[in-house]
């Protein structure tokens, strides 16, 4: 089959040296010219395939005479006949020549191509651009026939494109089949001839991979080595980049997973509590759960289970206990109702009723709205149009509840993705003739570890913690809190959660709505109790002590059952103030041991637990730095202001009230400060997606009463401010702790008007502070300016919200007297004042405003200006002095202190210097 050359360069011409031409070698040469750049063409209309863009050095002769290309070609023929033809599977008798020619054309490409490909890999190990210059440096007529071969061979065989279409699939799929698939891949390779570009791609491709699964490999995680971790937990924490284990971990995992010891853990905030109660949690559901599959292999071969598990070692005195509880599980489960509703519509909107207690967990409020994304909190919740931070941000505060406001469906992503059918757990019964049936009934098993939590965005994010943790094992993590639809939790605890993280009042309450899942709680293998100190408050949760009974209900059960109790102020003493205790001689002075001795009897710990201890002497981790502000009640505000100001790091305000935070919200909003309100008056996706803005702006301010106090770990948060100092020390050291997290530093800063100062100094001394906090340094430059603002935004927020306030307590009044049929004495409504008093009102207002807006835009110290000086354009250019400070805080405060320690220290120093010259005279 006549093949032709379609040049797609020019020819360059080739010097070729003397000696050649002298030796006779080249008598028929008439010029020697290059091609670069060109095309093969058959006259076959199959093989018109065109060959690739190759780049090539090339010597070729361009015959002027038909005798002369004839035998050029011949000898381009002999060359490629070379190859056995034998070698060729596909060769036929049937076939004409020239297919054999192809055919063997192929085999040989094939065999270079394997041989490139060796080479390609060989080169991997060196430099790209040593890659490059080896290619250069290869001979071009083997380069020349290599590109030919390959272009021919391609074009002559359908078969062979598809099949290489196949490997092109195949080499996508195997990315995903793993090593398995990239060995079978490598086979293919090697077995097709391929493109020298789809080769290099292919190796490359290999390299990344291989580069991958180094990184994965590369962590070295040799540290957690001897603390048990299962093997796919270690797996994801490497991931996360957690190769060293935190002290706390070191010391629990070993008693908790090892020894199988209830552990009560004190460490300071942000020292990773979560993981140390998490991994032995995940640990032994896996071991639970390896325990049931085997009992079910031996099952369906017809060996006896008891017989089987009687002979484990190590997890078996646990796992026994387990399998006792199961079978109560078995019995109490069967009286329980089946459910087969997974199939329910997904989207409903359902109305909450919410009965959780305590002021860091009320119900919420509710109204229809967009669903929205909460990356950091795995949340899809509603949107709502308040805008935070916009001047409507009132409305949120005052608008009566709503029926039809709720979480959206499946906002909280529990990561329960299976389909379950119902709660029943008699695999033990199942014939052994029904081993996947068996199987399915298994992984929908009890409730197999609880996690308490005091607030909902803390159960949100040890969910999504133990979620990343256990991403590499099938156990299904799922929140149960207030302020998300019932029935669709009911929905999510159809699927069996292994884990349930909750705060105590929705628990509860599906708990005596009867939830199946939940009823295994009697059963409970794993218990665990965040911020302990604060679930066992007096009073605070009525609902954990009824869950603790249920729980403890059975003896054997709560024996062989797992506690793990954490906090950071587990170990918090109150010593009180000395007069009061001399004056009760009988006060007993609480101490460590009776503290803990207290919290071992209410949760239900067995006898013979772990304490570890961990946490600091005085409270708080040592990269917080601590500073105050004394100052008078009305100047928090403008002090408040001042530090947000110059130091716009992302800032968590705390106020003890709700109506602090929303009075704060509003004046910090006229002041275009931004900030994000945070309380339990919220509705629930409110407070999410204000956490969620919080934590994804690096100069995020969030005004929060203590619901945000506990647990909350928000990556880089800068200050803590108190504007109102806590009324206990472990609120201070909870609170505080939302800074300065896993070794980072942070600033705490304490604004102290004359009503904080006794709770200031019981801190101070509960907290075993050798000396007085230090002054947070304040330029008095600034403050007149500062001043002036806040107290007109202060204005307008007064006559502001109280309109509204008025406003809304009317129309309350008026809507339940229509409901009611009575009519409504006008002496008993707010009197909102004559219409032409209201729109003067109004009117001020804006003036207000618009004066506050003048004044935004004016700089906030007018010093090194005498205002003499007028410009070209005859305007004054005021100097604008740049507010924030190019210091952090910590580092003002620290500069601060010890410019003060030096101070002190500077004049006995220049005393001692006085007396030494009085002795030498
Ligand atoms: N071994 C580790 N290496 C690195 N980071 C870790 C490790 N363990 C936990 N962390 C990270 O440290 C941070 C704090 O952890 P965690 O929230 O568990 O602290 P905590 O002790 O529970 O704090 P708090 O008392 O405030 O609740 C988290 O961001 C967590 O992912």
């Amino acid at each position: 089959m006549p093949l032709h050359v379609k040049a797609k360069s020019k020819w360059k011409s080739v010097t070729i040296d003397n000696e050649s031409f002298q030796k006779g070698n080249l008598k028929d040469l008439l010029c020697c010219e290059e091609l670069s750049s060109y095309e093969i063409i058959s006259d076959n209309p199959v093989v018109k395939k065109k060959s690739n863009d190759t780049t090539i050095r090339s010597n070729s002769m361009k015959a002027t005479s038909p005798s002369e290309e004839s035998k050029l070609k011949k000898k381009k023929k002999r060359k490629k006949k070379k190859p056995k033809p034998a070698e060729s599977p596909n060769t036929s008798d049937e076939k004409t020549d020239d297919v054999n020619e192809k055919v063997i054309i192929k085999e040989n490409n094939k065999k270079k191509t394997v041989q490139k490909i060796k080479e390609i890999k060989q080169d991997q190990s060196k430099s790209v651009k040593q890659t490059k210059s080896n290619k250069k440096q290869k001979s071009g007529g083997k380069i020349v026939q290599h590109g030919v071969i390959e272009d021919i061979a391609k074009s002559d065989a359908p078969e062979e494109e598809q099949d290489n279409d196949k490997t092109k699939q195949f080499s996508k799929k195997k990315k995903k089949r793993g090593k398995r698939g990239k060995r079978k891949n490598n086979q293919a390779v090697k077995d097709e001839p391929v493109s020298k570009k789809q080769k290099v791609n292919d190796v490359s491709k290999e390299t990344e991979e291989s580069k991958d699964e180094e990184k994965e490999t590369k962590a070295d995680m040799s540290e957690w080595m001897n603390l048990y971790v299962p093997e796919p937990v270690l797996k994801s924490l490497g991931e996360e980049g957690f190769t060293t284990p935190t002290p706390i971990q070191t010391q629990i995992l070993p008693s908790a997973i090892r020894d199988r010891m209830d552990v009560i853990g004190a460490a300071a905030t942000g020292s990773g509590k979560t993981l140390a109660f998490g991994i032995p949690l995940i640990h032994n559901i896996l071991a639970y759960k390896e325990k049931i599959k085997q009992q079910l292999e031996s099952r369906t071969n017809g060996t006896d289970i008891s017989d089987s598990s009687d002979n484990e070692e190590s997890d078996i005195e646990d796992s026994d206990n387990h399998s006792e509880s199961d079978q109560d599980i078995v019995q109490n489960e069967e009286n329980s109702e089946t459910n087969n509703d997974s199939d329910e519509d997904e989207n409903d909107e359902e109305t909450e009723n919410s009965s959780d207690n305590g002021e860091e967990d009320q119900d919420m409020d509710y109204e229809n709205a967009k669903p929205i994304e909460l990356s950091s909190f795995g949340l899809d919740v509603t949107d709502l149009d308040t805008g935070i931070g916009s001047d409507e941000s009132d409305e949120e505060f005052d608008r009566p509840p709503s029926d039809d406001d709720d979480f959206s469906d499946e906002e909280a992503t529990t990561g329960c993705v299976r389909a379950v059918n119902n709660v029943k757990f008699p695999w033990l019964d199942e014939e052994p003739t029904a081993p996947t049936k068996a199987v399915k009934r298994y992984q929908n098993g009890p409730l197999l570890g609880l996690i308490l939590t005091p607030t909902r965005e803390l159960a949100i994010q040890v969910k999504n913690h133990l979620e990343t943790a256990a991403k590499y094992t099938d156990i299904k993590v799922a929140v149960i809190v207030g302020g998300m639809a019932s029935q669709k939790q009911e929905r999510i605890l159809k699927r069996c959660p292994e884990i349930v993280v909750a705060t105590p009042g929705r628990l509860w309450e599906l708990i005596e709505q009867g939830e199946p899942h939940l009823a295994t709680i009697k059963q409970l293998p794993n218990l665990i109790i965040d911020e302990a100190d604060r679930m066992v408050e007096k009073g605070h949760f009525e609902e954990m002590e009824k869950i603790l009974e249920l729980a403890n209900e059975n003896e054997d059960v709560r024996k062989s059952r797992q506690t793990f109790v954490f906090s950071a102020t587990l170990t918090l003493i109150h010593s009180g103030p000395l007069r009061v205790m001399k004056k009760q001689k009988k006060a007993i002075k609480m101490d460590k041991a009776s503290k803990l001795e207290e919290l071992v009897r209410r949760l239900g710990v067995k006898d013979k637990h772990k304490v570890v201890d961990l946490s600091p002497s005085v409270g708080t981790v040592d990269t917080l730095t601590e500073a105050k502000i004394p100052c008078t009640t009305e100047d928090k505000d403008v002090y408040l202001y001042y530090i947000l100001a110059h130091y716009p790091g992302r800032t968590l305000v705390f106020a003890n009230s709700k109506d602090c935070v929303r009075r704060l919200t509003s004046i910090l909003t006229l002041l275009k400060c931004n900030p994000l309100p945070l309380h339990a008056d919220m509705q629930q996706r409110q407070r999410l997606k204000n956490l969620d803005r919080f934590t994804s702006n690096a100069k995020g301010l969030l005004l929060a009463t203590d619901v945000a106090a506990r647990g909350l770990d928000i990556p880089n948060v800068e200050h803590v401010i108190h504007y109102q100092v806590p009324r206990t020390s472990e609120n201070y050291v909870h609170r505080s702790g939302r800074t300065a997290r896993a070794n980072k530093e942070g600033l705490s800063v304490m604004l102290i008007g004359p009503e904080d100062n006794r709770y200031y100094r019981k801190i101070i001394n509960t907290l075993n502070k050798d000396e007085d906090l230090p002054m947070f340094p304040i330029e008095i430059a600034y403050m007149n300016t500062m001043k002036a603002r806040v107290q007109l935004a202060r204005r307008i927020d007064k006559q502001e919200h109280g309109a509204k306030k008025k406003h809304v307590q009317n129309d309350w009044f008026l809507k339940a007297a229509e409901e009611m049929e009575i009519d409504v004495d006008d002496n008993l409504l707010h009197d909102m004042g004559s219409s032409s008093e209201q729109a003067h009102s109004k009117q001020e207002l804006t003036y207000m405003r618009l004066e506050l807006s003048n004044m935004l835009k004016q700089p906030l110290s007018q010093r090194n200006f005498s205002g003499k000086y007028p410009t070209k354009s005859g305007k004054l250019v005021v100097p604008y002095l740049e507010v924030a400070s190019t210091k952090t805080a910590v580092t003002t405060v620290q500069e601060a202190k010890k410019t003060k320690q030096d101070s002190v220290t500077l004049p006995s120093k220049r005393k001692k210097k006085n007396k030494f010259k009085n002795k030498q005279k």
